[in-house]
């Protein structure tokens, strides 16, 4: 019999814990062991509260180059290691015995354009690491991609998971080929490559890694502290957007989909799209005064050329999808957080 039900049946009554539920879980083998590249980014760290919550702390591993906050420290194992570097991220997997790989270590668009060297390097080299990686230890393989994956060509409202893809950015060129080598990877190989398409991502208490989408994260510590805030994107500039929740729920789901489900390894997901200008007038019902001017930069170029709704349909239709947060909800949740440290 499993140690942790022996032990509690000599020391009493037996009420199964979730720890002790875990542990039977983990010694048959169906709880996976995951690690989080890129761990400490806007989507890492949410995405490890609610998986450690789910397959307990011991179970899911972050990496990362940053240094970790010691209440970070405190919430789970973390190690150093470079993805570029592929036998730092190899000994991770073998020590740690990694079952699930959830890759997010990446330059984002706007960032990507400053340093195309490096944007090339991490999103393309450490993306052959991972794959290669995946392949070798058997790993079920999450990499996320972005409206950016998407050009001036594809048709712009509404985005279907199919249609050309011709991106301008170092980002997008490099998220396409992400898309078509974890899929030549499922195809050749049998790796169980899953890819979720992300819209800009919206969360209060991780800071955005240099996208173009950030302004709709900035604008809310703008409004609180000062009242106004100069946005770089046009008001009429609309994009698709998704808050943390949502988009950390469409990972577990999508992760935990049984094969037969996946019609396709790479799905587009969404959850609202709004212009500048709608946001404003969202956080308008909860400060009348809120005033936002606009100087539009070298992000506006990018912008323009990326979906402005996203169509989700297959994500809806084949395992689940489906959002909690829409404009309104958004606004008061980011507000509640900032104001009060909670959502
Ligand atoms: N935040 C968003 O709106 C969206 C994000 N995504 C994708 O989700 C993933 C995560 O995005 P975020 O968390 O927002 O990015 P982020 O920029 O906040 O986090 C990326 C992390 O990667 C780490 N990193 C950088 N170089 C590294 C290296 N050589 N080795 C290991 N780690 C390294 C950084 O230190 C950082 O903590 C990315 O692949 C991004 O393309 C996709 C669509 C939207
Ligand atoms: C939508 C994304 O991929 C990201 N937020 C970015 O703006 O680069």
């Amino acid at each position: 019999m499993l140690s942790c039900l022996r032990n509690r049946f000599l020391n009493g009554p037996i009420n199964v814990s979730q720890t002790c539920i875990r542990q039977l879980y983990s010694e048959s083998n169906a709880i996976p062991r995951i690690l989080i590249t890129g761990g400490l980014g806007q989507l890492g760290v949410p995405l490890a509260k609610r998986l450690r919550e789910k397959y307990g702390q011991e179970n899911v591993v972050l990496s990362d180059i940053a240094r970790p906050t010691s209440v970070l420290l405190k919430q789970g194992t973390y190690r150093y290691a470079d993805v570029m570097d592929y036998k730092q991220v190899q000994e991770l997997i073998v020590n740690q015995q990694i079952d699930w790989l959830i890759h997010l270590s990446a330059l984002l668009s706007a960032v990507g354009e400053q340093n195309v060297p490096l944007a090339m390097k991490l999103n393309i080299e450490g993306v052959h690491n991972i794959l290669d990686l995946a392949r070798k230890y058997k790993c079920k393989l999450f990499i996320p991609s972005t409206i950016g994956a998407f050009g001036p060509d594809s048709p712009r409202n509404p985005t279907p998971d199919f249609c050309i893809q011709r991106p301008r950015t170092i980002y997008g060129v490099s998220k396409v080929h992400a898309e078509l080598l974890g899929e030549y990877y499922f195809h050749k190989y049998n790796v169980d490559f899953r890819c979720l398409r992300f819209p800009g991502v919206i969360s209060a208490d991780t800071k955005p890694g240099g996208g173009t989408t950030d302004y709709a994260i900035e604008i809310f510590h703008d409004a609180l502290k000062n009242n106004s805030y100069e946005c770089y994107l046009s008001a009429d500039t609309r994009l698709p957007m998704m808050y943390i929740d949502d988009c950390v729920t469409s990972i577990e789901l999508f992760m935990e989909a049984s094969p037969e489900k996946l019609k396709q390894r790479t799905y587009n997901v969404s959850a609202m799209d709004f212009t500048p200008d709608e946001l404003a007038k969202a956080i308008r019902k909860h400060f009348p005064k809120f005033k936002i001017t606009y100087k539009t930069d070298a992000r506006q170029n990018i912008a323009d050329s990326w979906p402005e709704v996203f169509d989700d349909q297959n994500a809806r239709r084949d395992w689940g999808w489906k959002q909690k947060v829409d404009l309104d909800l958004l606004v008061t949740k980011m507000f509640d957080f900032l104001k009060n440290g909670k959502v």
